[in-house]
């Protein structure tokens, strides 16, 4: 008997790292499409599946090679065997595969067409199609490809229709010249249900630069090591300049973005709907993550000061899931990763104008969890308290400071618009934790306090 590749797929895709539906039963698996990219051996099919789970069905993207024998160096994404085309052949994961996704590559710069798949070439750019692609281990939703050390393809895996809004906001920032946006060489779309949808995004890779967490996480290790009693600027590995710098590239990227994109004001009657909204992701939290409960009047007082507030707030275009991890250090600079808002919030919440500071709020909690997420099972994670909530302060301090002293604006009533915003983004970040990482519950938790 011959196993179809769509039983195939219902066995492997579960044990997938970005694999959204974990833990629940599969109810159905459907092969939307299959785009023959290469017919050769090894061929390069496009695959295109919809999975129905209870109410909700989640589209992913895998692109499929098949040989008639695997080489050991690919067993390790093997996802089975089945009849293709009349023969038996091994399918696997062709994203680990440099011989197959090379035709990726040829395939932007060609701008080539095959059904409902485009592939794009930024005008003005051209691709050196010889560079070979290693996947890149970081636990991620998506699948990133490095080819050689000069660009970095991000595969989407799960599908939302619609052109993603990472590609919008680099290919309008890096056209005005933005020093803080890597530079997009390409992309892949497909036309679902007559609308145009992102399936990967190709950027300069930044090989020379940090990661902000990480120098985040050294300066915090140095504080920590250091005599009590030492003031956080004399330890070796203070942030509060590279704090200072992310602030003013911070600014910078809003004022960047404000101008290439609409913008506008939102009056005190949308920001009580506003507040509205925080209070129902805040009831709905509680739900998912009863150890929220306790915590939950703190963000209830601060959301009522919210509603309240008596003046207008500006709105634009913004990154939407800002934190240390969206940004990297190069020799020159800051740059920011990542334009695609909320993982899991529909397309036109996470295109939608919204304050910059949200993403102020995202960065200020970002220094939280990069000050208290050595704590946990730390032997003195009891001394060690006063030196998070030093490091914390002094780093958000001086991010604020980059911040306002470049334009960013942070006036008026801001402080209460701040603290609130703040608050419901630990709200998404308890969810968040109890669902993907239990042991960082307390960071988030922390903040209510
Ligand atoms: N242009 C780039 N140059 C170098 N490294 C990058 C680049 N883009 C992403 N990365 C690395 O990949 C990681 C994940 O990228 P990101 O775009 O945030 O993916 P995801 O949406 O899956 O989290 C980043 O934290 C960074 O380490
Ligand atoms: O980078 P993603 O777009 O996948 O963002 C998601 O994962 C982040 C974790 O990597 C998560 O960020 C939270 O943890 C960070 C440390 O790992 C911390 O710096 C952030 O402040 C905190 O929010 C992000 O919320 C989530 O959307």
């Amino acid at each position: 008997m011959t196993t179809s590749l769509q039983e195939l797929l219902v066995g492997w895709i579960t044990g997938q790292r970005w694999f959204a539906g974990k833990g629940r039963a599969i109810d159905d698996l459907a092969v939307d499409t299959l785009t023959e990219l290469d017919p050769g051996d090894p061929a390069l099919v496009h695959a295109l599946v919809s999975v129905r789970q209870g109410e909700r069905t989640t589209q992913y993207q895998i692109p499929l090679g098949l040989r008639a024998q695997v080489p050991d160096r690919l067993k390790h994404v093997l996802i089975g065997s089945c009849d293709w085309q009349g023969r038996r052949m091994c399918a696997y994961d062709a994203a680990h595969d440099a011989s197959l996704t090379s035709r990726l590559l040829n395939g932007m710069d060609s701008e080539l067409r095959v059904r409902r798949l485009g592939f794009h070439r930024v005008p003005g750019t051209s691709i050196d199609t010889s560079q070979r692609s290693l996947v890149l281990t970081a636990e991620q939703s998506n699948t990133s490809l490095v080819y050689g050390d000069m660009y970095i393809l991000k595969l989407f895996r799960q599908i939302t229709p619609g052109i993603n809004p990472e590609l919008e906001v680099i290919t309008a920032l890096a056209g005005a010249g933005s020093a803080h946006v890597a530079r997009p060489y390409g992309w892949i779309e497909a036309e679902l249900d007559g609308e145009a949808t992102t399936l990967a995004i190709m950027q300069e890779y930044l090989s020379n630069a940090n990661e902000g967490w990480t120098m985040a996480l050294t300066s915090v290790r140095d504080l920590y090591a250091t005599a009590q009693g030492t003031p956080a600027e004399d330890a070796g590995g203070d942030f509060a300049a590279e704090a200072f710098r992310l602030g003013t590239a911070t600014a910078e990227v809003h004022a960047e973005l404000a101008e290439a994109f609409p913008t506008g004001v939102i009056e005190p009657p949308e920001i009580k709907r506003m507040t509205e909204r925080f209070r129902r992701r805040l009831e709905k939290a509680v739900v998912e993550v009863p150890a929220l409960a306790g915590h939950a009047h703190v963000a209830y007082e601060a959301f009522d000061r919210l509603a309240d507030l008596d003046q207008e707030i500006p709105v634009q275009r913004v990154h939407g899931d800002y934190h240390l991890g969206q940004v990297m250090r190069t020799p020159a600079d800051w740059v920011v990763l990542d334009f695609e808002g909320e993982p899991g919030q529909p397309l036109a919440d996470r295109r939608a104008l919204d304050s910059p500071l949200r993403d102020v709020a995202g960065m200020l909690r970002s220094f939280e969890y990069a000050a208290r997420h050595l704590l946990a099972g730390h032997p003195r994670a009891d001394s060690l308290e006063r030196r998070a909530q030093e490091w914390a302060a002094r780093n958000r301090a001086a991010f604020l400071a980059g911040y306002s002293e470049t334009g960013g604006r942070i006036r008026g009533q801001d402080a209460v618009f701040l603290r609130a915003l703040e608050l419901t983004k630990a709200v998404y970040e308890v969810v968040y934790e109890a669902r993907n990482r239990p042991s960082w519950l307390p960071i988030p938790l922390s903040a209510f306090s």
